[in-house]
């Protein structure tokens, strides 16, 4: 379960979040939609622990983790600019996430084959990002969040860039990955349709407060 609670954020320039409260239950598939600089990313980023909030409590599995480092805290993050790393290679990229303590080499190797074989991107683990389609990317993307074997995902706009084909591919792969992997999914997007489709809870960000549909 995600909780949050009382939840601020002040950005510098004034944008403000202001005192969100929300839970997403454990294994619920959730969506957020909101206008265009609501703060959807920032709340994101608030949940990973790449931005401290200024007031409130972010709550995993009812154990407050506001003070915890990103990689402490098992969320998988899918940024929107999917942040892959220009010089890795995609096996690299995913064994990256893989590599913390408790993945032995040969564990690492395992989970990367079987990330890969999961997300139909076997035949590409040696090439480089630059070399990728947009579908590809995502998969990488998706591939390495899961490789720290997450309790939680976090999808910023994870299919805003693909085309009507892949789109639906790449749906039916969330959808899975959340069935399969057990997780608590956060969801970020503009796409009404998209929210309809693919999530159990519906929240919408506007002025700084969180309201579930
Ligand atoms: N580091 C920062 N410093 C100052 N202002 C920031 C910072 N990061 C974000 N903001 C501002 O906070 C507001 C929310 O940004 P955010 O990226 O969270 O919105 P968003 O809802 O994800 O937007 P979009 O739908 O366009 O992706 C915006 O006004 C943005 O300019």
């Amino acid at each position: 379960m995600i909780t949050l609670d009382h939840i601020g954020w002040q950005a510098p320039g004034g944008f403000a979040l202001q005192d969100i409260c929300v839970e997403i239950p454990t294994g619920v598939y959730a969506v957020l939609m909101g206008s265009t600089g609501c703060g959807k990313t920032s709340l994101l980023e608030i949940i990973c622990g790449l931005r401290p909030p200024t007031r409130g409590r972010v709550l995993l599995n009812g154990v407050d983790v506001t003070a915890w480092e990103p990689r402490q805290r098992q969320i998988g993050y899918v940024p929107q600019d999917l942040a892959l790393f220009p010089g890795q290679s995609v096996r690299e990229q995913i064994g990256f996430a893989a590599k913390l303590p408790k993945h032995p080499s040969a564990d690492r190797q395992a989970l990367i084959r079987e990330l890969a074989a999961e997300l139909s991107i076997h035949h590409i683990l040696d090439r480089y990002p630059e070399h990728l389609s947009g579908g590809e990317k995502q998969r990488v993307a998706l591939a390495r969040a899961l490789a720290a074997q997450p309790r939680v995902l976090l999808l910023d706009e994870p299919l805003s860039a693909l085309d009507e084909a892949t789109h639906q591919e790449a749906s039916q792969l969330l959808h899975n990955m959340h069935q399969q992997h057990q997780l608590t999914v956060l969801h970020v997007t503009h796409s009404r349709a998209e929210a309809q489709t693919m999530g159990q809870l519906h929240l919408r960000l506007d002025e700084g407060k969180i309201v579930a549909l």
